[in-house]
């Protein structure tokens, strides 16, 4: 069994944590919890690093919670925002909670009957038991206002003109009391979270102390940066979700292709299960051939098994072949739509239908009057482009231009036409 804290540590994942939580994890199994707040309908690739942290205190033995925060999803975390955020209505927080629940169910071990097996708890189930004076009286009683406000994390919306409301200013009791509870009632000991939480946990840990005497412990991972300073996990497209239908599996895969090689060296301790060694004797074969990409590949693999599964991994990398590498007609044919669709976004697009394509007489009328100009402008271009061997569909090489119409639909409706190495069109049969 793995050391957690020396788990963490070797792998950069280690930020701050109280005294003495190494000797509280020596003496046996212990319970931790991370949260997550349901503010969208699917957790993005920022949320995997909490979810590898319990997953790593799990592989060591322990006993993870992870917390879907339908009470404090309706207020809000204001640690180190900037603004006052919308309330979410509460259909929508529904909706949220029932997928975080879904796609947290995948990663950690859930065998029942295993004495360090994961749970799924919702702080909502406890919070509505609460009213507000209840509340205020029992538990915002111990905890003053110049603690609250001494915060890091709330420190700047206290002092810029916009300010803080009641409600989000109040989140950090939500999140203490979390604490308390999970720790009277299922024993967790440990909260662990982004190096954002540590405010929000030590009020936790300090209503432990004051409402029951008790003690319990704090463990933050660092934030995710990228060496070229601008923010992790953003693409042109927005985050990179966990969930296939809002970032396919094909563009999850190529986000961590894309990473530089700085980055690489960091993510690949983080972001995969691998050990040491492994890691090791990849970046050493990485360093003797960089272009190769071989960390890329690696995490960029196992990531996307992770969170997707072998069928999805084997149609990212084929898909990532089809503009990248050598691919044949079958490889193509392979793609499913979605799939198809995202490896040629933005490629230009000429619509024809189905009586007038097979009207048509030859390829060259095809790729030149029936793709409406789009593809060539004249028969004369086509022709000389097509005698010269520059031109395919569906990654047939095309040799003679009077030819026969002959290609299998993609997905019965698709051809994909390629122009010399680099310029691909796509051709809408309806
Ligand atoms: N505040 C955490 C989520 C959270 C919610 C409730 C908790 O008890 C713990 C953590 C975040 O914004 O990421």
């Amino acid at each position: 069994m793995n050391n957690f804290i020396e788990e963490l540590r070797w792998r950069g994942m280690l930020q701050d944590m109280t005294p003495e939580i190494e000797e509280h994890l020596n003496q046996g199994t212990a319970s931790a919890y991370l949260g997550f707040d349901p503010t969208a309908d699917s957790l993005h690739i920022g949320h995997l690093v909490g979810v590898m942290t319990l997953l790593h205190f799990q592989r060591a033995g322990h006993k993870p919670f992870a917390l879907v925060g339908g009470a404090t999803g309706m207020i809000g975390d204001p640690s180190f925002k900037s603004a006052e955020r919308n309330l979410l209505d509460k259909p929508t927080l529904d909706h949220n909670v029932s997928c975080l629940q879904k796609q947290l169910a995948k990663f950690l071990d859930f065998t029942e009957g295993a004495a360090n097996k994961a749970e799924l708890v919702n702080n909502h189930d406890w919070m509505s038991q609460f009213s507000f004076l209840e509340f205020i009286r029992d538990v915002g009683k111990h905890i003053t206002v110049n603690y609250m406000m001494a915060k890091d994390s709330v420190k700047r919306r206290l002092e810029d003109g916009n300010g803080l409301s009641f409600t989000e200013f109040s989140y950090q009791l939500i999140q203490g009391y979390d604490f308390f509870h999970l720790w009277k009632n299922e024993g967790v000991s440990i909260q662990l979270g982004g190096s954002d939480q540590w405010g929000n946990i030590v009020t936790g840990t300090e209503m432990i102390r004051k409402m029951a005497g008790g003690s319990a412990y704090a463990l933050t991972v660092p934030l995710i940066t990228k060496a070229d300073g601008s923010k992790f996990g953003k693409t042109e497209g927005g985050s990179v979700w966990l969930d296939p239908e809002k970032t396919s599996p094909y563009a999850f895969y190529q986000f961590w292709l894309n990473v530089s090689d700085e980055d690489a060296a960091k993510y690949i301790r983080i972001f995969t299960t691998l050990g040491r060694e492994t890691i090791e004797s990849i970046e050493k074969e990485h360093a003797e051939a960089p272009h190769m990409r071989l960390l890329q590949k690696e995490i960029a693999k196992q990531v996307t098994l992770m969170v997707h599964g072998e069928k999805e991994y084997e149609m990212a990398v084929k898909a990532s072949s089809i503009l990248f590498g050598k691919s044949s007609t079958e490889d193509l044919a392979a793609l499913d739509e979605r799939t198809f669709l995202q490896v040629f976004d933005g490629v230009p697009q000429a619509k024809l239908s189905k009586s007038d394509f097979e009207a048509t007489p030859n390829v060259v009328d095809l790729l030149s009057e029936k793709a409406s100009g789009i593809i060539f402008t004249s028969k004369g271009e086509a022709r000389k482009m097509i005698q010269g061997g520059g031109v395919s569909i569906n990654k047939e090489k095309l040799a003679d231009p009077n030819g026969e119409i002959k290609f299998d639909l993609l997905q019965g409706k698709y051809l994909l036409v390629q122009k010399g190495k680099k310029n691909y069109y796509i051709m809408e049969i309806q």
